[in-house]
């Protein structure tokens, strides 16, 4: 990264992560990160979401210092990576595909040489510091057992302990609940709130557009390597209006009128009606429907509803989720499978 101005100088301290132009291009010539652009403020739960092979760890391992950009700079911390990484990787715990744990070493022996092998931790204080990270984590109740006795969601929080045997700014996370049942996935969760709420900036990747929604207070949203939108989920949702839903003992009619109106992929179910609606943003059609003046307004459509002899019991827009932003940006489904 060019040396920053004096204005990137002060903005930098509020921001735990910030890449220019970051750029990998693998070997064989993938190109697996295009130009990212990422700002990640200090204090946030930060969701780096995309779909599987959208870039998110090959990003995340440059942050590290794993490997080496193709192009383009990242700052971790406020300070450059990779050239910074002996100052700045002991402030950051990360979880990168999995822990390395060994199965035949019970939960405490496992984090004791894990801290063993870190030049930069005290010796003296390792006791304490390991049984306070159990602690954290919920396992010491079972620090004795052997690893491999321990459930994959018990594997994970031992990782998430070997993390934070030193106090941390901030936490890197990548997919942290992958391959979790329902309860392993809530424990990582409630766990990552908990961690934010003493202030640790974490940064977690995830293809689960609902575990963003659920844990994170900002998200950037990644496909084929770039960057989509990045911003507070409440803005990221609040740009996407939700779908149009109604519900009404008069659905043929209904229908008739809400196609009137302009609202599209109208789909029925027993007496609710949900349709999209048209788009504010492409203004008023050159001809406007039937009793269709400008701009859609919810108020017009539900009176015209009304007007039409149609009995509507409920009216309004279903709340947008992370997906509809998605799909409304990129026009593609969400495929997770990729
Ligand atoms: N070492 C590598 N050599 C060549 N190509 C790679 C390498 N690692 C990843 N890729 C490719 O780069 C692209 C991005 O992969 P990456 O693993 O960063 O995505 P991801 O979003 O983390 O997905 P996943 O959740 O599946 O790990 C993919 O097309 C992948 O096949």
């Amino acid at each position: 990264m060019d040396q920053p101005s004096a204005q990137d100088t002060a903005a930098s301290p509020a921001a735990a992560i910030e890449t220019r132009g970051l750029t990998k291009r693998y070997r064989g010539g993938q190109l697996a990160v295009s130009s990212l652009d990422l700002r990640v403020p200090r204090g946030s739960v930060f969701g780096f979401l995309g779909p599987n092979g959208s870039g998110k760890t090959t990003t995340i391992r440059m942050l590290m210092g794993l490997i080496e950009a193709s192009s383009g700079g990242a700052r971790v911390l406020g300070e450059p990576m990779p050239r910074a990484a002996r100052t700045v990787l002991p402030k950051v715990g990360a979880l990168i595909e999995g822990p390395a744990l060994y199965g035949f070493l019970s939960g405490r022996d496992n984090l004791a040489r894990f801290d063993a092998a870190d030049p930069t931790a005290d010796p003296r204080s390792r006791a304490r510091r390991i049984d306070a990270a159990l602690d954290r984590v919920g396992l010491t109740a079972a620090a004795g057992k052997k690893a491999r006795a321990y459930s994959l969601g018990m594997k994970q929080r031992l990782g998430l302990a070997s993390a934070l045997l030193q106090p941390r700014e901030l936490l890197i996370l990548d997919e942290p609940t992958n391959g979790l049942d329902p309860q392993g996935m809530r424990e990582i969760r409630t766990l990552v709130r908990e961690l934010a709420e003493d202030g640790t900036t974490v940064f977690l990747s995830s293809h689960l557009l609902d575990e963003i929604e659920q844990v994170c207070t900002h998200a950037a949203v990644m496909a084929q390597g770039r960057l989509i939108t990045q911003g507070t989920v409440a803005e990221l949702v609040a740009a996407s209006r939700g779908r149009l839903a109604v519900t009404t003992p008069d659905p043929a009619e209904a229908v008739r009128i809400l196609k009137e109106h302009g609202v599209t992929d109208l789909v029925v179910q027993d007496e609710r009606i949900t349709g999209e609606l048209p788009s504010v943003e492409a203004g008023p059609p050159e001809e406007p429907p039937q009793g269709a003046e400008g701009p859609l307004d919810l108020a017009e459509l539900n009176a015209a509803l009304v007007h039409g002899g149609v009995r509507v019991r409920s009216f309004g827009t279903e709340r947008a989720s992370l997906e509809d932003v998605f799909v409304s940006l990129t026009g593609e489904g969400f495929d997770v499978a990729g």
